[in-house]
């Protein structure tokens, strides 16, 4: 993004000519940006070490665009649901380039997964094996697994986004997996591939994978020694941190590096083939190339306590504020340059006194009809948005260099009782 005549430009393009042609609240996301990001994948992982693979994190954010996107920039895709695996089948994104995660996988989703041919379904707890088994026999097919387990790693973030902890939801104790394991390997309806672990998300530290690493390499030899067989891909999801506010993102050769020499050095010393490495980015990916526009309405000072600024959004395009305790900042776009600077609580319009999208910033002094951008908002906004209140979910366009496209519309109040049936 950059500033022109006091105006705000994302990807080239006026964030008021956006705001004004398509209306807001609007999510606007830079192309641009969303491929450099990628093309640092590439630089940093992909050609750097062979037998490596990005599966971007589509629970991050997913349209059938953006499933287009990430498949003509050549990496995978990962989905955690029926409904995401429908929208990029939808979006013809090829299905042998899709892994399927999730932590309660429904006998439909896997059915679906299984007879469209999915490259790769990461089995998070017992239950998933037997249903796999049940559609690979109803379709004749043999299917690709991998076991998520949790290395127990405390990640520093918010704990509701670490994921790698032994108190977890997700994955397989890593003390009981093998177990399961071998059931896979004798079974004649999956291939038994490797293991996946993700220890949490916003995360800023490599030092947590590498200790993870350690435990998962203890289970690969005693994998070993259990099967005979060493494992051909070890996923180590995603979870690389990016800047909302003062945060700074580092570059992914910060976590990647040391992560592949570790693994590099450990599969040489033990003389053993290096799997496939796979990684999940999600966030990283497309975090801080979306933002998200919106209009100024009611502004009260409540004299000596606070300014409140409303915006004709709030919780229901971004709950990660009220969930997550998230910090975000904001600019005026129509006064980038705005000098006259005061300090106002940047609220929603829901009917929830938690719905507050940033406390306290720095603003220029603002209107009623100025247009607020909120950056850093790509990731977990649109994806965990809801209809509450019975607001619209806002449309969605893609910008780059200077040209927009609509890719999701906005919804309208005929979408909320589109499924009512009196
Ligand atoms: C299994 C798995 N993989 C990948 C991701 C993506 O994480 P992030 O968006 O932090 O890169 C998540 C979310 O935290 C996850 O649960
Ligand atoms: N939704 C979370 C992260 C996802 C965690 C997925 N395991 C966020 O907004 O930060």
């Amino acid at each position: 993004m950059e500033e022109k005549n006091n105006t705000l430009y994302i990807d080239d393009a006026s964030t008021t000519y956006l705001a004004e042609k398509y209306g807001t609240p609007l999510y606007v996301y830079s192309v641009s940006e969303i491929k450099d990001r990628i093309g640092e994948l590439k630089k940093d992982f992909l050609n750097k070490y062979e037998n490596t693979t990005v599966s971007y994190a589509s629970k991050a954010f997913l349209t059938k665009a953006m499933a287009k996107l990430i498949s003509d920039e050549g990496i995978n895709l990962d989905v955690v649901s029926g409904g995401e695996l429908y929208i990029a089948l939808s979006a013809k994104f090829p299905p042998e380039r899709i892994e399927f995660n999730g932590n309660n996988k429904l006998y439909d989703e896997i059915e679906l997964a299984v007879k469209n041919n999915v490259g790769k379904i990461i089995i998070d707890g017992a239950s998933e094996l037997p249903m796999i088994e049940e559609a690979a026999k109803k379709y004749n097919k043999k299917v690709n697994v991998l076991y998520r387990v949790t290395p127990g790693i405390d990640a520093h973030t918010h704990e509701y986004i670490s994921t790698g902890k032994l108190d977890s939801k997700f994955g397989f104790p890593i003390d009981e997996v093998i177990g399961e394991v071998k059931k896979a390997n004798a079974s004649e309806y999956v291939n038994f591939i490797g293991y996946h672990f993700h220890i949490g998300s916003q995360l800023f530290e490599n030092d947590i994978y590498l200790k993870a690493l350690d435990i998962v390499f203890k289970l690969i030899e005693d994998t070993i020694s259990e099967i005979g067989e060493n494992i051909q891909e070890l996923n180590i999801g995603g979870g690389f941190g990016i800047t909302y506010t003062d945060e700074k993102r580092p570059p992914f050769s910060f976590f990647l590096e040391p992560i592949m020499n570790k693994i590099n050095t450990y599969f040489n010393s033990k003389n053993l083939k290096r799997p496939i490495i796979t990684i999940e980015p999600g966030r990283s990916v497309v975090g801080e190339a979306g933002y998200t526009l919106y209009t100024v309405g009611s502004i009260k000072n409540v004299e000596g306590i606070r300014k409140y600024v409303a915006i004709d959004g709030g919780m229901t395009d971004n709950i990660r504020p009220a969930l997550y305790d998230a910090k975000y900042r904001a600019i005026v776009a129509n006064n980038v340059n705005g000098s006259n600077l005061e300090t106002v609580t940047i609220c929603g319009k829901c009917c929830e006194s938690g719905d507050i999208i940033i406390t306290d910033a720095e603003i220029p002094a603002t209107n009623t009809g100025d247009l607020i951008c909120i950056p850093s908002t790509g990731a977990y906004g649109y994806s965990m948005s809801s209809n509450y209140n019975s607001l619209l979910k806002p449309a969605i366009v893609f910008v780059e260099k200077g040209k927009d496209t609509l890719v999701l519309k906005r919804q309208t109040y005929k979408d909320l009782v589109r499924n009512d049936v009196v």
